[in-house]
């Protein structure tokens, strides 16, 4: 049975216009008891409550460990849920088998069972193994701190890009994890001496969900080459991006300087598309700028490899601006982390510009040493320091920052509109200096910058 010549057709016909390559049968989605099973919070109507969940090494320090429950606990509320408990337990390392000593493990069920707990929340990532275990003994939602990020990713994603990214890092999430996703649901089923399903159902799944990866590759691989053919197009043209932690105001940033409507929030990954605007800064040569997904400690690298594409915006940017939230207690480990995943992704020897925002609500400490009261002698001094680096005042770490690196620092407010000129200033000359670096014959000093491609 040939098929009839159909040339006009094709707008009716989507599905083989778009995917010529391959197979229709892999556009399909997965058996609904494999979506339903990785659905998390985010889409639940009523507000769900989350019990947080650490395993320190030893050597990490007490204000560390709240520091980055804080953070787990603001991924959670940005998901959609609300963080009501803690449990911490110092181990070496985590439990093989269940993350958690046993102990804890009676804990934190007694205290899930007591409290209806709607799910327990890990900061760190779960074998397979550890996720069933925990399913099997807490009989709640148990989410790792992959599948919170992926989760709040979903939520976030607009464009046919990021979907796509997202939702491949959601299958390779879910692919090895299949077998303790069905004991799961096993369970919910109640069914009493049931089997569980037999090896070919999993395998069947597997298969559906390996196919699924492969379609969603080859798609992104044709996403890909469509930007980079946009991209081409602005070959002559300096391409900026800021980049920095998640929450630190690039977005914010990029719509005073690019008089672009970017969705800001004090969220975790509001921005999860790259934007790009061309900017013209007073007198000087007109560049395209790029707002960027922010980074975050421990992001999962099934993510970081999906988003690659994202991340190409960064990878062929000519300048980073390096944005910084100096009021944030840990600045010095996100610009850290910032420069790691900046070497991960092979773009941390471009030239930068390093931006230190939200100086507004900066807070030196009043008294950098624990205040000890003279009157009580049974109380001890602590004779291991777990208090955070005493914060200078501003003056003090804006010298100390400008003599200690190499790039040019600036310190701002991008709320307030604090020292914005100054930001705009020393950009606009890092772009020319650029440019001039680019096109070194170029003997019109600003005039043949019109030319510029859109
Ligand atoms: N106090 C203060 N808040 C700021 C400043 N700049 C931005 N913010 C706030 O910080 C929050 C995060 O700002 P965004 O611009 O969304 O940050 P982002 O880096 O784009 O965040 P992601 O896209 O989530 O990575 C928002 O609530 C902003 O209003 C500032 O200079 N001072
Ligand atoms: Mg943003």
């Amino acid at each position: 049975m040939s098929k009839s010549k159909d040339n006009n057709g094709q707008g009716s016909t989507r599905h083989q216009g778009a995917t010529d390559s391959t197979p229709a049968r892999r556009d399909t989605k997965l058996p609904s008891h494999l979506l339903k099973s990785t659905k998390t919070h985010a889409t639940a109507k009523e507000r769900e409550t989350a019990v947080l969940v650490s395993v320190p090494p030893r050597r990490q320090t007490d204000a560390q460990t709240t520091e980055y429950l804080d953070e787990l606990a603001f991924l959670i509320e940005t998901a959609g849920a609300q963080a009501t408990k803690r449990f911490v337990q110092k181990l070496e390392k985590p439990d093989v088998r269940s993350y958690v000593g046993e102990g804890k493990l009676a804990e934190l069920k007694a205290y899930v069972t007591h409290e209806k707990s709607s799910m327990v929340v890990f900061d760190d990532d779960l074998s397979p193994s550890q996720l069933r275990n925990l399913e099997a003994e807490l009989k709640v939602k148990i989410v790792d701190r992959s599948l919170l990020i992926l989760d709040i990713f979903a939520l976030r994603a607009k464009s046919a890009t990021s979907r796509t990214q997202v939702e491949l890092a959601q299958y390779q999430y879910l692919l090895p994890r299949l077998t303790g996703l069905w004991t799961h649901l096993d369970k919910q089923r109640g069914g009493v001496g049931m089997k569980g399903p037999g090896e070919t159902e999993i395998e069947t799944d597997r298969r559906i969900v390996r196919d699924r990866i492969a379609f969603l590759k080859e798609k992104l691989e044709d996403l890909d080459k469509q930007a980079h053919t946009q991209r081409k197009t602005r070959q002559n043209t300096i391409r900026v991006a800021l980049v920095g932690y998640t929450n630190v105001g690039k977005s914010t940033i990029m719509n005073l300087l690019g008089k672009a409507e970017v969705f800001a929030e004090n969220k975790l990954f509001a921005t999860v598309d790259a934007t790009t605007r061309k900017v013209v800064l007073d007198n000087h040569v007109p560049f395209l700028l790029s707002d960027t997904v922010g980074f975050i400690r421990k992001l999962p690298t099934k993510l970081i490899e999906s988003f690659k594409s994202t991340l190409d915006e960064i990878r062929e940017a000519d300048l980073l601006i390096h944005v910084v939230d100096i009021s944030h207690q840990a600045f010095e480990e996100h610009m850290e982390v910032v420069n790691e995943t900046l070497r991960e992704i092979g773009a941390s020897d471009k030239p930068s510009l390093l931006v230190f925002n939200k100086i507004d609500q900066y807070k030196a400490d009043a008294d950098p040493m624990p205040n000890f009261a003279d009157d009580d002698p049974d109380q001890e001094f602590p004779t291991d320091f777990e208090e955070p680096a005493a914060r200078p005042p501003l003056e003090q770490l804006q010298e100390s920052y400008m003599a200690r690196l190499h790039d040019p620092v600036v310190f701002i407010s991008a709320q307030n509109k604090e020292n914005i000129e100054a930001l705009r200033e020393l950009l606009g000359r890092k772009v020319a200096e650029l440019y001039q670096i680019r096109y070194p014959y170029s003997n019109n000093q600003y005039g043949q910058y019109d030319a510029v491609a859109e």
